[in-house]
This record gives C-alpha cells, sequence and structure tokens, in this order.
C-alpha cells in the first residue's frame, strides 16, 4: 500500500463522515505486525466489554471475528479504526485505515464519486473515484445519487470509498448482513478479489459462520472480554462445503453456544418393514446395518442383521 494514503479513518457521527485525528488512536504498527493489541480493556461505566485482550494480525493477513452479541466486536473494531480512545503502547495499526460498517452511510447530497473522496486531501478527486468505482463495478454510477443506487450498489461504493484510502488494515462491521443472499455471495468475491489485488489487513466482524469460514484465514471467537478461540482455516479458496467446511462451522457454532444435533450417520434412515406384529408391539424405525468392506452388513460380534436397536420411537 502507499504511504500517501489517508491516515485518518473515517468516522461516522451521527451519519455525517469526518476525520479523527484529533483524537489519540494508538500507536502505529511498522515492519512484520499490521495490528498489534496487548492487554487492552474497554469498559463502559461498570461493565468491563474487553478484558486484558491481545490481538496480533499479520500484514495482508485476512481475520474473521465471531462473537455473541454484545461481546464487544464492534469495540474492538472502533478502536482500531481509531474511532474510540487507546493508549498508543496498548494498541498499534497502521496509519491507513479505512472502515466499512452495516450500512454504507453516503451522503445523500454528493455524488456517487464525491462520497467516495470525501475527507481525502489532495489526490486526484474525481478520477481517483472513478477508478476505484470502476475496480468494484459501478463504473457506470459515478455521477449517480446515493439513492438511485440498489442496496448493493451502495454497499460497493462504500467499499470504494475504503478503496481509495489505499488502507493497509480494512475494518469491516457486517458489511454484508444487509444484503440478499446471491448480493452477499457476489460480495464475498469482490471482497477477495479487491483483498488479492491490494493486499490489505482485514478485520471482518460477523454473525455469519459460514461467511468467516468462506473469507478468513483466521477465525476468532470473542468471548468474555477476550480472544477465547482461534481457528485457521486452510481450506483452499474457493472453498466448497466439504466435510472439513462443516466441521469447522459445528465447532464453530459450538464455540458460539448454539445448539448441535448430533452428528448422524451418512445413511438415511430406512423402514425395516416388520414381520406381522404380535400384539402390543409396534412398527420401528431402524438404520440400515453398517456395511464392511465387502459389502456384508456386521451387527454386533456375529454379524447377524438384527432389528431391535430402534432409532426412533414406533409409527
Ligand atoms: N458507547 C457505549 N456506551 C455504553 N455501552 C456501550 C457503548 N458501546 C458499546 N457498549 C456496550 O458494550 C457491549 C459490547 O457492544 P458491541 O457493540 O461492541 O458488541 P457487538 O459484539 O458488536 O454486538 P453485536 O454483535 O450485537 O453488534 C454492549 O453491551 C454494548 O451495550
Amino acid at each position: 500500500m502507499a504511504s500517501t494514503a489517508a491516515s485518518a479513518a473515517a468516522s461516522l457521527t451521527a451519519g455525517t463522515p469526518t476525520v479523527s485525528s484529533d483524537i489519540p488512536t494508538g500507536g502505529t504498527t511498522t515492519g512484520g505486525t499490521a495490528v498489534r493489541v496487548r492487554g487492552f480493556t474497554r469498559s463502559f461505566g461498570d461493565v468491563t466489554v474487553l478484558r486484558d485482550l491481545d490481538l496480533d494480525i499479520a500484514p495482508g493477513e485476512f481475520v474473521a471475528l465471531l462473537g455473541r452479541s454484545g461481546s464487544g466486536k464492534t469495540t474492538l473494531l472502533r478502536t482500531l479504526a481509531g474511532l474510540d480512545a487507546a493508549p498508543a503502547e496498548q494498541v498499534s495499526t497502521p496509519g491507513a485505515r479505512a472502515v466499512v460498517f452495516q450500512e454504507p452511510r453516503l451522503l445523500p447530497w454528493k455524488r456517487v464519486w464525491r462520497n467516495v473522496t470525501l475527507g481525502l486531501k489532495g489526490g486526484r478527486g474525481r478520477a481517483q473515484a472513478a477508478a476505484a468505482l470502476e475496480e468494484v463495478g459501478l463504473g457506470h454510477r459515478v455521477d449517480a445519487w446515493p439513492a438511485t443506487l440498489s442496496g448493493g450498489e451502495a454497499q460497493r461504493a462504500a467499499l470504494a470509498r475504503a478503496l481509495v484510502r489505499e488502507p493497509q488494515l480494512l475494518l469491516l462491521d457486517e458489511p454484508f448482513a444487509a444484503l440478499d443472499a446471491l448480493t452477499r455471495l457476489r460480495m464475498h468475491q469482490l471482497v477477495l478479489s479487491l483483498w488479492r489485488a491490494h493486499q490489505p489487513a482485514v478485520l471482518l466482524v460477523t454473525h455469519d459462520v459460514d461467511e468467516a469460514i468462506a473469507l478468513a484465514d483466521r477465525i476468532l471467537v470473542l468471548a468474555d472480554g477476550r480472544l477465547a478461540v482461534e481457528e485457521r482455516v486452510t481450506l483452499a479458496r474457493p472453498r466448497e462445503v466439504g466435510p472439513e467446511f462443516q466441521a469447522l462451522r459445528r465447532r464453530l457454532l459450538g464455540h458460539l453456544g448454539v445448539e448441535q444435533p448430533a452428528p448422524r450417520d451418512s445413511a438415511p434412515l430406512t423402514f425395516i418393514p416388520p414381520a406381522p406384529p404380535a400384539a402390543g408391539i409396534r412398527r420401528t424405525w431402524n438404520r440400515p446395518a453398517p456395511v464392511n468392506g465387502h459389502g456384508v452388513p456386521h451387527n454386533g460380534a456375529n454379524g447377524a442383521q438384527t432389528n431391535g436397536a430402534q432409532v426412533a420411537g414406533g409409527l
């Protein structure tokens, strides 16, 4: 990333972007780390949201942050964005940062390209915005008004606004949550291609476990004020929903406290017709006996087909 990028994160207060260069925003990282957090605690009144938290993100690394509602994900993201104050010795980030929120936060009275360059000092203005808009597939909407954009287009304009800042750290706070499923998938592809092209470190806050697995190199779960879980995602991109994906999903959902149905046998339930029922005996559903390598069903030591291990109650 070029060092000429705007160093201030775009901060949004009541929908109005401002530049947050006048508040203490932590230290600046150099060399091999994009984000370095050590022993950071954040409280609101009596409530401690982040507690003695440590975090490292490498340059160009894509990290997803999961956690229950209210666990402090946005609080951490705002701190890294420089929107909330933090001691420099505890929080270090690159100077060039950009944030994309769940809502695109475009100013309706400014054309799209002016929204994209908002707060940028110097630069090539319209040409710079047009290039970024082209990259996100909005080259034809440079002069449009925000109100004429679809939800997905508006969010792409927000990505373009992040892009022109040439961030070394891109912070994404549930940026796809308000989009329909198809648009969200397209946005995933777009974010991955922008990430590959520009190689910022990324922190993506999301509630969507599948999204985290599809995009990230590493997934963190925030709980009780700390990063309680770390999972590295070693699946090759693009990531198919195969057994490894599903196993990771199950683990992450477990960490998030989501009740998991017990893993089932891959064999479907089949109805085994009973012998003519004697009085008082009910029909049962049963799984087919596991088949050994020779195609022979084996049940227990003697390998006899049994009809006695009921999986579900009678009909
Ligand atoms: N400015 C604030 N003043 C008081 N409390 C706050 C403030 N900002 C956040 N909190 C509280 O801190 C806790 C963490 O909030 P935060 O928004 O970081 O959680 P989150 O994990 O992002 O939640 P969600 O997933 O629901 O968006 C919440 O209990 C919230 O009410």
